[in-house]
């Protein structure tokens, strides 16, 4: 009896879907950095953006394309001419490309969306395909809400644009509406009522709104799915989408269940998502299956006990076999430009000149003064915390002071423009007043949306990375700051916010 199994697809959506959850707007950089440990864990195709959504957008497609060479790169594209030429052109570097194409077919969303008549959203479907099939060899089309539209309008569209030309076949629960096995079966019978259905390979792209993203894609998959969309900590529009690392484990850890394998290498999973967490800001909880803190943690007596004595009794994973405690250099102060260059590699960040890298090196041998061990988050966070490419608000010095019974006062000096400027302020809590102090000086009008301090790795000298989210005029910016001092961090990232605002509205008057 063969054992073959059939590859199972792994399209990460992590820079599209995954950038669509408020907040979570990468930049070009950020993307690339995140390309690059996708890349290096085999995912099959990265979807890197939608290149027609904005000109950023388009440079991060395109960018993205030119970096990745061992995975497809993928633009997303509606159903229209233009979204399809401008992602054919952002990929047309790549060394493999793949444009996804797509269209709404559910009812509701034709009748109140799209407003069109299904007949209509049909020749759009195939029409589209066929404009993409100009620019690569790899389309792949997506039923837009297909969990929710009707089965015999959904085999008819299926059958002609795979006549048109597309590989795979996407119907993606959009809304998070499905359940396990009625969105299997929903693929059994598809693939069984399409008669051209084996030449196309058909894809998952579920989202959590029930907390089943994860079972339903499993469920596809038994049904003779071949392609799942996720992403990395189940980032996305939302609840998000189903997570990447627990799709990959469960197949790994389920060969006995699941006929398909993956190409992925699994020791990868942990370093991505701590870069996914802080370049995005979204910490992960403690409790989340494979990369929370405390996934592979044992507290009560009986369980250590038999871990103790047979590490399989309360273990189904290794947690080395997802990335947990590899074996790898330790960077500390006495570490030199080899290996740090050699580990920022390995995390897939350039530096573009020698420069750059040596004040990166200056500023990992402060924080290796300040604390023991230096660990990949503190070197993401050395390269992005608080480093906006316009700095007009720069932190001089900050004195907090704080003391039961009284309101904390912060003391704050600013470089505004190459200009000093100082102020006090006192707030509810310490971080308040620093916020703001900072605001009596840059008066900016924005709105604090988000305050989240994490630890950026476990122990009492671990770098705080805190990130703040500000709005202003509809724009919504992530700012970062990392420092062993949390109230450092803190001023640090509401600076980086404040001058990614700057950023965008110097953009906006085009200077
Ligand atoms: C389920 C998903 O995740 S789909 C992806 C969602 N992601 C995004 O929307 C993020 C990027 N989007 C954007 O930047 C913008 O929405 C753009 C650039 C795509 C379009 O911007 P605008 O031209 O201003 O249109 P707007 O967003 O207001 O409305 C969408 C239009 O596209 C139409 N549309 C929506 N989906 C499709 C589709 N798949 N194919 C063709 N037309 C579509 C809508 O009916 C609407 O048309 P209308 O303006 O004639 O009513
Ligand atoms: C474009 C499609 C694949 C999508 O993101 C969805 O339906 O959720």
């Amino acid at each position: 009896m063969s054992t073959k199994k059939d590859k199972l697809v792994i399209f990460d959506t992590t820079l599209r879907d995954g950038e669509q959850s408020p907040g979570a707007s990468m930049t070009r950089e950020e993307k690339i950095r995140i390309a690059r440990m996708l890349e290096r864990m085999r995912v099959d195709v990265i979807e890197a953006g939608f290149a027609i959504a904005s000109p950023g957008d388009f440079e991060s497609v395109k960018a993205v394309a030119e970096t990745v060479t061992d995975s497809r790169v993928c633009s997303l594209a509606r159903a229209v001419n233009a979204d399809i030429e401008r992602a054919g052109e952002a990929l047309k570097n790549a060394n493999a490309s793949r444009i996804h194409t797509f269209i709404a077919t559910s009812p509701i969303h034709m009748k109140y969306k799209l407003q069109m008549e299904p007949e209509d959203v049909l020749q759009r479907a195939v029409k589209a395909v066929q404009t993409a099939c100009r620019f690569t060899d790899d389309v792949e089309f997506s039923l837009e809400d297909g969990s929710r539209s009707e089965p015999e309008f959904m085999y008819r569209i299926i059958e002609a644009v795979i006549r048109a030309g597309a590989g795979t076949i996407n119907i993606p629960d959009t809304v998070g509406y499905g359940e396990p096995e009625e969105y299997g079966a929903m693929f059994r019978r598809a693939i069984e009522n399409v008669p051209n259905s084996d030449k196309a390979i058909f894809s998952t792209h579920c989202h959590n709104d029930l907390g089943l993203a994860v079972a339903n894609s499993l469920s596809a998959v038994m049904n003779g799915v071949r392609q799942v969309e996720c992403t990395i900590n189940g980032l996305g529009e939302r609840a998000g989408n189903a997570s990447l690392e627990e799709i990959a484990m469960a197949v790994q850890t389920r060969q006995d269940l699941y006929p398909v394998e993956t190409g992925l290498d699994t020791s990868h999973i942990v370093p991505t998502s701590r870069i996914v967490s802080s370049i995005t800001g979204f910490p992960v909880q403690p409790n989340k299956a494979i990369v929370g803190a405390n996934a592979f943690a044992h507290e009560s007596g009986i369980h250590q006990d038999g871990v103790l004595k047979h590490r399989e009794t309360y273990e189904i994973m290794r947690a080395e076999d997802v990335g947990w405690g590899q074996n790898r250099l330790v960077l500390g102060k006495h570490s030199g430009r080899a290996a740090v260059r050699a580990r920022y590699g390995e995390l897939g960040v350039d530096f573009s000149s020698a420069e750059e890298f040596q004040q990166a090196f200056a500023r990992f041998k402060d924080l290796a003064d300040k604390k023991h061990e230096i660990f990949d988050e503190d070197l993401h966070s050395l390269v992005t915390g608080g480093e906006s490419p316009i700095e007009r608000f720069k932190l001089s010095d900050l004195d907090v002071r704080s003391k039961i019974g009284c309101a904390p006062q912060a003391f704050v000096s600013l470089m505004i423009d190459g200009e000093a400027h100082q102020t006090a302020a006192n707030g509810g809590g310490p971080v308040d007043a620093t916020f703001k102090a900072i605001e009596q000086l840059v008066s900016s009008g924005a709105e604090l949306k988000l305050y989240s301090v994490n630890a950026v790795t476990q122990g009492t000298d671990s770098q705080g990375s805190v990130t703040v989210r500000l709005e202003k005029d509809g724009r919504l910016v992530n700012g970062v700051g990392a420092d062993t001092d949390i109230l450092i961090a803190s001023a640090q990232a509401y600076l980086d916010a404040l001058n990614l605002l700057a950023i965008s509205e110097s953009k906006k008057q085009g200077v």
